[in-house]
């Protein structure tokens, strides 16, 4: 297949998933590429641009011109800002706009903003008209590490975050590293969580590299964060390939924290702790349920802690009623017959999904936080 002009200096990951492969660019400048990089990847006649109004002006209106220069129609959907426009409200804003713009079958959709765009825009691409295709590019460092890449749409309901959606692989993933450059100190340390998972579930020598590498990280050096970037994808690629659609519990690695921190991320209100923050919230608590299991030893959660603080992230558990977030924990999608299954390392670089883990030791772990 041909494929798009991209500039010397980038990566390509591909996701190897039979009919749905696709591949994950990776490169510093390539945004402008985006035009030639959808073209190769599928026809469009119409492609719809999902953004929100702080991405807009930065770099939505920017593809979008490029877009309509290349020759597609072009219709530009721009949402506030932030984890409440992923809502089943905003989606049916979407649908309907999407249908009164006359988009069809053939409609393409482009997801070009955080992990919230690309969850809400492939929503819209999974279920309008029964499915659309769908590219991601993803300009938040969590978008780039991790929600681009592997398929998981949807929106949140209010006291269950994703609880509706699908699993919708997207044509392509554009990552311009250069667009982290814009993102707010406080967006850029909440997706270094997702980073440092990814050391923790499978690659203790990326964990030490993150390590020794702090200083570089801080200061958004774009050599290190290609890096970081590459293998994230890469090892998340893995991951998905192995087992798409979370059937056989190996993709469930990726949800390492996650129980923990999309109970919290609900009961503190969306929005209020970031998804990264309450990822690095939510690994030290599954950590000491570990400790507490006796599966790992203390030094394991101490090196997670040392590094998570060393990169700006919280590491206590926010002041919430407890017993709302052992509510909230119940509606997490791990739930089998009513019993919790956590995601718990067993040494640094490797975890396992564990069943019939006492509720007084999952509270525990929150309250010595
Ligand atoms: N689907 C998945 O596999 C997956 C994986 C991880 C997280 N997620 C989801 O991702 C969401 C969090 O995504 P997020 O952290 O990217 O948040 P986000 O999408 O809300 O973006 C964070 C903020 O940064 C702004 N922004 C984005 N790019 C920018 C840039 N380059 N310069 C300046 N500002 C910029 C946005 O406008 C927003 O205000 C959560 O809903 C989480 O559940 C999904
Ligand atoms: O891709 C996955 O699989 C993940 O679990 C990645 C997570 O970082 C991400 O937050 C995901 O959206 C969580 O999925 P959920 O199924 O627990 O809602
Ligand atoms: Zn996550």
């Amino acid at each position: 297949m041909k494929r798009a002009a991209l500039t010397a200096e980038h990566e390509i990951v591909r996701v190897q998933l039979s009919e749905r492969s696709y591949d994950i660019a990776i490169g510093a400048g390539i945004i402008d590429t985006a035009p030639p990089f959808f073209s190769a990847r599928a026809k469009i006649s119409h492609a719809v641009l999902v953004t929100d109004d702080q991405v807009r002006p930065l770099y939505a209106d920017r593809i979008a011109a490029a877009c309509a220069a290349s020759g597609m129609r072009t219709t530009l959907l721009s949402v506030p800002a932030g984890e409440t426009s992923k809502s089943i409200a905003m989606a049916d804003q979407l649908w309907n706009q999407c249908l009164a713009e006359g988009a069809d079958r053939k409609t393409v959709v482009i997801a070009v903003g955080g992990g919230v765009i690309g969850d809400l825009a492939g929503f819209i691409a999974a279920t309008f008209a029964r499915g659309l295709s769908f590219f991601q590019v993803p300009t938040t460092l969590l978008a780039q590490v991790d929600s681009s890449v592997g398929g998981k749409v949807g929106v949140n309901l209010p006291t269950a975050k994703n609880m509706v959606g699908a699993f919708w692989q997207p044509q392509g993933v554009l990552i311009d590293v250069d667009v982290l450059a814009t993102l707010p100190e406080r967006e850029y340390r909440a997706g270094m969580a997702e980073v440092v998972k990814y050391g923790v579930i499978l690659d203790p020598d990326f964990f030490a590299y993150l390590e020794a590498n702090v200083a570089s990280i801080q200061l958004r050096d774009r050599k290190v964060l290609t890096q970081v970037i590459a293998r994230c994808c890469q090892l998340k690629a893995d991951v998905v390939q192995a087992d798409e659609r979370e059937t056989t519990g190996l993709r469930a690695v990726l949800n390492y924290g996650h129980t923990f921190c999309h109970a919290f991320e609900a009961t503190c209100g969306y929005g209020q702790l970031l998804h990264g923050e309450a990822v690095s919230i939510g690994m030290l608590c599954a950590s000491r349920l570990a400790e507490s299991l006796g599966r790992i030893s203390p030094d394991v959660t101490q090196r997670q802690r040392k590094l998570l603080s060393a990169l700006g992230l919280p590491t206590v558990p926010p002041q919430v009623d407890i017993d709302l977030v052992m509510t909230a924990m119940q509606r997490d999608k791990k739930v089998e017959h009513g019993k919790l299954q956590f995601v718990l390392p067993t040494k640094l670089g490797m975890v396992e999904l564990v069943g019939d883990v006492p509720v007084k030791l999952a509270k525990q772990a929150i309250n010595d936080g």
